[in-house]
């Protein structure tokens, strides 16, 4: 219930007073739906069916007596004008109600993803290295509108439990007996329908696990198709997406049969006890006939609500998984929230660093209960305005190193310092607008190579993005492709070749204009024509900037003034490429050999 309480608790906070007029809106459209019931007794009064002398039925008589003072030929029209401007009024109250809920639902769907999708960017990276993507995907699309949906059923449950309690105070008026019994009948139906709320709550948790799944298999396949169809897996993954199909099948249809199995007893007991309650008033009481009809009245409003009680109960029971799951998440990140920022920070000053980087003792785990280090034992100087390149075999802690020095993670020992201070948390954004990073991974938008490029310098002109792509090697690629520089990329426009993407992702890197520079593998893909032009490029920019390059193919350091060498997690060698390509026995050496053999 303590997740359910939070989420009702933001609805509170978003809607403030639209809630109440909401609440009690419904309310009064109940009630004018009462009266409107309660007007059938002057009118069958009128019209012959019912004797409004008969004292047993209250509100009758006086409900008649002002008809009593219209002609005769007024008192119909009348009672029935005000039987349709009560109906009519309900009518219109509610649409305007329906659409109010609408707005109010919708918004608080917005809320929420717009709550959650903040919270997400604030949070530290150490969060997303433990979390998949797709559970963000799951999060968002399918247990935010179940919990919403949640949120609003309570809603209705009080309501209409409200309004139940209304009509059970008119219902003990008019015969406190039979009341009380048909109370007990419901109540004892609800004992009995109990375990049908926790079985719902079952379901619900099983949908939870189902869809996350689902929608954690469907991104990983399709981020996989490609080795899908080349390595002919289409039908092992078809056979896995059918099975959990099948179960998410079975999943909804048991949560409609266990609703509607219940709709059913509700419905059984009511047609048993109305039955009951007519031959018990009529032959053993001997109520009169007037009496009983208005009881068959009302009983067969109450009893719906009864019926509906029970199906928001098991509706709001199958999404508290949900609420659960989203607070969880909730929870997680905001312990992840990157410090001192209860905003994201739109500008602000870059931090420039003059002398440069110093990792000073630095060791680093990705799990810190059982998990080797990533980094040991690092002691190292990164220069300002020089170029520094670090290699290594793969697993050996580079990407590490530079995730630790733009602060994306801090060390678990030692320290990170920017001209001799420690690098605060609380600095680290200062210190990445300062920065551009071209990972092993680019990433583009399905938008215009404008608009990527945009992404990275909103204000840059035309020539400047021109000078970025030319810089990158990117223009004469770029100026063929079909609308220039408003073509747009991806899915729906044109794909690009994974060196192109690297050369569009190294232009946005540079439109930054960045005092720290940092290519992660960023030239991998491309040919040796295209990369000794960046190579050129980048030599240009020598001096303006730190440059930081991770790089497997060791020729395209050549001019860096200082590699350093990763082993396991620790700095093995360190020093010019003369120097530490003359030492043959040292790993840059040997990487060198193998590198050499193998291009023969
Ligand atoms: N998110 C993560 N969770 C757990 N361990 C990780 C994670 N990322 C990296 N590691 C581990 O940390 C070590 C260093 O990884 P890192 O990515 O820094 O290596 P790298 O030198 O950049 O490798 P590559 O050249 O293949 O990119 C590896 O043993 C790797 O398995």
């Amino acid at each position: 219930m303590a997740p359910m309480l939070v989420y009702l608790k933001k609805l509170h906070a978003f809607a403030g007073r639209k809630l109440y007029v909401n609440l009690i809106g419904t309310m009064v459209v109940s009630t004018l739906e009462g009266i409107g019931i309660f007007l059938l007794a002057p009118m069958l009064s009128l019209i012959g069916l019912l004797d409004s002398s008969a004292g047993g039925i209250p509100f009758l008589s006086s409900a008649a007596e002002p008809l009593q003072s219209l002609s005769s030929g007024l008192q119909l029209p009348v009672v029935l004008a005000v039987f349709l401007i009560l109906l009519l009024g309900q009518g219109l109250l509610q649409r305007h109600l329906t659409n109010l809920n609408s707005e109010l639902e919708q918004g608080f769907i917005r809320y929420l993803r717009l709550d959650i999708y903040k919270g997400l960017l604030q949070s530290n990276w150490a969060f997303f290295l433990k979390k998949r993507k797709s559970d963000f995907i799951h999060h968002a699309t399918t247990e935010l509108p179940r919990v919403s949906f949640g949120v609003f059923m309570f809603l209705r449950l009080s309501t209409t439990f409200l309004f139940t309690l209304i009509q059970i105070g008119f219902a003990l008026w008019l015969s406190a007996p039979l009341t009380i019994a048909v109370l007990l009948c419901g109540l004892a139906l609800a004992v009995f329908s109990r375990s049908r709320v926790k079985k719902s709550r079952m379901i619900g948790q099983e949908t939870t696990e189902l869809m996350q799944r689902y929608v954690a298999g469907m991104t990983d396949h399709f981020n996989g198709i490609k080795d899908i169809k080349s390595n002919r897996m289409e039908k092992q993954h078809l056979t896995w997406f059918g099975a959990l199909c099948d179960r998410l099948e079975r999943n909804i249809v048991q949560f409609t049969r266990l609703q509607s199995a219940s709709q059913f007893y509700y419905k059984a007991a009511s047609s048993l006890l109305i039955a009951c309650f007519v031959y018990f008033a009529f032959e053993v009481i001997h109520v009169q006939a007037e009496l009983l009809l208005f009881i068959v009245l009302i009983f067969s409003r109450l009893w719906p609500k009864f019926s509906a009680l029970q199906s928001n109960l098991e509706q709001i029971a199958q999404s508290i998984p949900a609420f659960r799951n989203l607070w969880e998440l909730q929870q997680e990140y905001e312990a992840a929230q990157e410090p001192e920022l209860s905003e994201l920070p739109a500008g602000g000053s870059a931090m420039r660093a003059v002398q440069g980087f110093e990792f000073r003792d630095v060791y680093y785990r990705y799990d810190r209960n059982h998990g080797s280090y990533a980094l040991q034992a690092v002691n190292l100087r990164i220069p300002a305005n020089r170029m520094t390149a670090i290699v290594g075999r793969s697993g050996a802690g580079k990407s590490t190193l530079i995730d630790m020095l733009i602060g994306l993670v801090q060390p678990e020992r030692g320290q990170v310092l920017v001209d001799g201070k420690p690098l605060a948390a609380s600095d680290s954004f200062a210190l990445r607008r300062a920065v551009s990073y071209v990972s092993q991974d680019p990433f583009l938008f399905h938008e215009s190579v404008r608009d990527n490029l945009s992404i990275a310098a909103p204000d840059a002109s035309e020539d400047r993005m021109w000078e970025a792509l030319r810089f990158a090697a990117a223009d004469v690629f770029v100026k063929k492709l079909p609308q220039g520089l408003d073509t747009v990329l991806g899915d729906r426009g044109v794909r690009l070749s994974g060196g192109e993407r690297q050369r569009i992702v190294l232009a946005r890197a540079i439109l930054r204009k960045p005092s720290i520079l940092i290519l992660d593998e960023a030239t991998s893909a491309l040919d040796s024509e295209h990369e000794a032009s960046i190579q050129e490029a980048l030599e240009r920019l020598r001096g303006s900037m730190t440059m930081i390059v991770i790089a497997h193919r060791l020729s395209t350091i050549r001019g860096a003034d200082q590699i350093v060498v990763l082993d396991n997690g620790t700095i093995v060698q360190r020093g010019g490429y003369t120097q530490l390509s003359g030492d043959q026995d040292g790993l840059f050496g040997r990487l060198l050999a193998y590198q050499a053999r193998a291009s023969v």
